[in-house]
């Protein structure tokens, strides 16, 4: 008796590794159940408790059902074979108590098992999406978002059926057909031994399904991936597809993916339902041969009615556990696809952890701001050629410095460093005199403010988006912050002031307002170093002209860097970084650097490069913008 009598949907099917028949890519090597089992036990760590009640439960419910089979066998025998009314009454009422028991502990246990079930889940998910948020960029850039999706969704609900569900499951077939075993041996052992004999086809028969299932299983699990990705894609680019009439290839994509989910569900079902059918005739075969034997013992006078009968019930019983037994199998083995999907984005490490040993606790919360670049050297990992070469630099509190460079060159790199999603290969990078490697991840992230290119809007109202800032803003921190990006004015004019609720990608507020409800949070952060990327990228003048002004508002007293192609930035730096190739060309303010007739005055003329190939130009008049 299974206590889960609504099973979740069974596990999908799965994918092999680089299957011929497919071009949805399969990276993840396949593990054994054992292995994807001992991975994620881990985490049932608190509810075992519970997963060992269920399992009581699940054999009390066994004992149950074992009972009222023997008391089916008494009545046959006593009240139905006589005739007796009075022989009726009590196995009848001893069968109904015992029938009350099962149903209770079944529907206890079956409660209890989905409540633990869905903990592990959540559990699980919790996990996995944590971890996720550890990993480098480049993780993100070798996965598809979509299919990251598919891992915390789908991979997650079908490792819960190895794990609790699986586990209640092997518990509550395997003491069923335990019981039922033992009881057919104790009415009649020799005919019991005799049936028994045919187990082995039962065991045959699961084998050889299991393999094909695997294989068809990690099939399906990356399609699943696939269509996610796919959707989520054409999700994001909808104005971009819709513009180049690409609605068609869009579709084409999607159901080309598809198509191999639906061979690949079609395929886990046929086999599933075919491994079924073999089990039905299997069963058939042993319940003829138990009746035939049967009869053969009655005849003899060796064996009553009531006996034969239990007997029958006792090897029909026996079987649902059996057969569920394999195909706990069958579930465990699709299980382990999902199981694979998700120990690759468990053991991805992170690029960067907190310092173990010699970590600098900083005396003050705040850092002063002093920002220091090393003999910096780094390459990615995923490729030998250094992207940095010993560059230096630094920059101090009230500072503003501009580091420019053609594509390429390294800038967002250096981005990615000062805030330590990378370690340099060698030469450090400081803030207030302390190598980076050495501070607690989330006070470097705490001192140093990031406005990316692409504003980070969270799917909340705008009061939110502005308050997240700073842990326990209040509404009027929001909007004196506001105010201060000039944002204030444009909010309040919309129909639910800081109450509208944004998303990303949203078509509510344009690029620039989105730029100033960022400089609002960055204002509530108030952190002293400030990290700007491209602040003006997608911007027309007007719009970048506007937040000029408050972004001069942040930047007073702060230690702040931008990185900018716009050379329009750079007229009233402080100092101006020239970047090529990784390596730092050129150092001075932008009159130093315009006499110097190198490469910031090429870019600055906007003449092609000869050797890099994109043009650089100055958008508008150095000078204009920051004053
Ligand atoms: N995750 C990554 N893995 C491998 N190489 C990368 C990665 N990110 C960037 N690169 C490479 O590092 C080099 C520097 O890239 P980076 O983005 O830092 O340049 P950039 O100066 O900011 O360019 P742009 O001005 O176009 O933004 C490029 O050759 C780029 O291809």
């Amino acid at each position: 008796m299974s206590l889960r009598s609504s099973p979740r949907r069974p596990a999908p099917p799965e994918e092999p590794t680089q299957h011929a028949a497919t071009d949805i890519p399969i990276r993840t090597d396949p593990i054994s159940i054992a292995l994807a089992f001992r991975r994620f036990w881990p985490l049932t760590k608190g509810d075992r408790r519970w997963i060992l009640l269920i399992c009581l439960f699940a054999i009390m419910a066994a004992i149950a059902e074992t009972i009222t089979i023997l008391l089916f066998a008494e009545l046959t025998d006593t009240a139905l074979r006589n005739g007796s009314v009075s022989a009726f009454w009590k196995p009848a009422g001893q069968w109904l108590t015992v029938a009350v028991i099962g149903a209770v502990v079944g529907y206890l246990g079956s409660s209890l098992a989905a409540w633990t079930a869905e903990r592990f889940v959540l559990r699980l998910r919790a996990r996995v999406f944590s971890h996720l948020q550890t990993l480098p960029p480049h993780f993100f850039q070798r996965n598809r978002r979509g299919d990251l999706v598919e891992r915390l969704t789908g991979d997650v609900d079908a490792i819960e059926q190895l794990v609790v569900t699986g586990i209640v499951a092997v518990v509550s077939a395997a003491f069923s057909a335990l019981f039922y075993a033992a009881a057919a041996l104790w009415l009649r052992w020799e005919l019991a031994l005799a049936t028994f004999l045919l187990v082995p086809l039962f065991y045959a028969a699961t084998r050889s399904f299991t393999g094909r299932l695997r294989e068809v299983s990690r099939r399906g699990r990356a399609a699943d991936g696939a269509i996610t990705a796919v959707v989520e894609e054409t999700l994001v680019n909808v104005v971009l597809t819709q513009a180049y009439n690409r609605q068609h290839d869009e579709e084409e994509r999607l159901l080309d993916k598809a198509a191999k989910r639906l061979k690949a569900a079609v395929t886990a079902v046929r086999l599933t339902g075919l491994y079924a059918q073999v089990v039905e005739v299997l069963e058939t075969f042993c319940i003829l041969t138990i009746i035939g034997l049967g009869a053969w013992e009655i005849s003899a006078g060796r064996m009553t009615l009531g006996e034969l009968l239990a007997f029958a019930a006792f090897v029909g019983y026996l079987y649902p556990p059996v057969r569920s037994l394999g195909q706990f199998g069958l579930t465990a083995t699709a299980a382990t696809a999902g199981a694979e999907r998700l120990l690759e984005i468990l053991d991805a490490r992170p690029a960067v952890t907190d310092p173990a040993g010699s970590v600098t606790t900083p005396t003050r919360s705040r850092a002063s701001g002093v920002v220091e670049a090393h003999q910096v050297r780094f390459h990615y990992p995923n490729n030998t050629e250094p992207v940095l070469r010993e560059l230096s630099f630094s920059a101090s509190p009230g500072e503003l410095l501009v580091i420019t460079g053609p594509s390429g060159a390294g800038k967002s790199t250096l981005a990615a460093l000062l805030l330590r999603f990378y370690d340099p290969d060698s030469g450090s990078i400081r803030l207030d005199g302390v190598s980076v490697d050495k501070l607690p991840l989330t006070y470097l992230r705490q001192n140093i403010t990031l406005l990316p290119q692409d504003t980070l809007v969270l799917h909340d109202t705008i009061e939110v988006n502005i308050g997240c800032g700073r842990d326990g803003a209040t509404h009027q921190d929001v909007v004196e912050a506001a105010r201060a990006a000039d944002a204030d004015a444009f909010i309040r004019a919309l129909p639910d002031g800081y109450d509208t609720v944004i998303s990303p990608g949203t078509s509510r507020l344009s690029g620039g307002q989105l730029q100033r409800v960022a400089i609002a949070r960055a204002m509530l952060r108030d952190a002293p170093v400030l990290l700007l990327d491209e602040p003006t990228t997608g911007l027309d003048t007007l719009a970048a002209e506007r937040i000029l002004t408050p972004l001069r508002r942040l930047a007073e007293g702060r230690t702040t860097i931008v990185i900018t192609h716009d050379l329009s930035l750079a007229a009233n730096a402080d100092r101006i970084l020239v970047l090529d190739r990784g390596r730092l060309v050129q150092s001075g303010t932008h009159t130093q650097l315009l006499s110097q007739r190198g490469l910031y005055a090429t870019l600055l003329d906007g003449r092609p490069r000869p050797h890099n190939g994109p043009t650089y130009t100055a958008a508008r008049p150095p000078g204009a913008r920051w004053q």
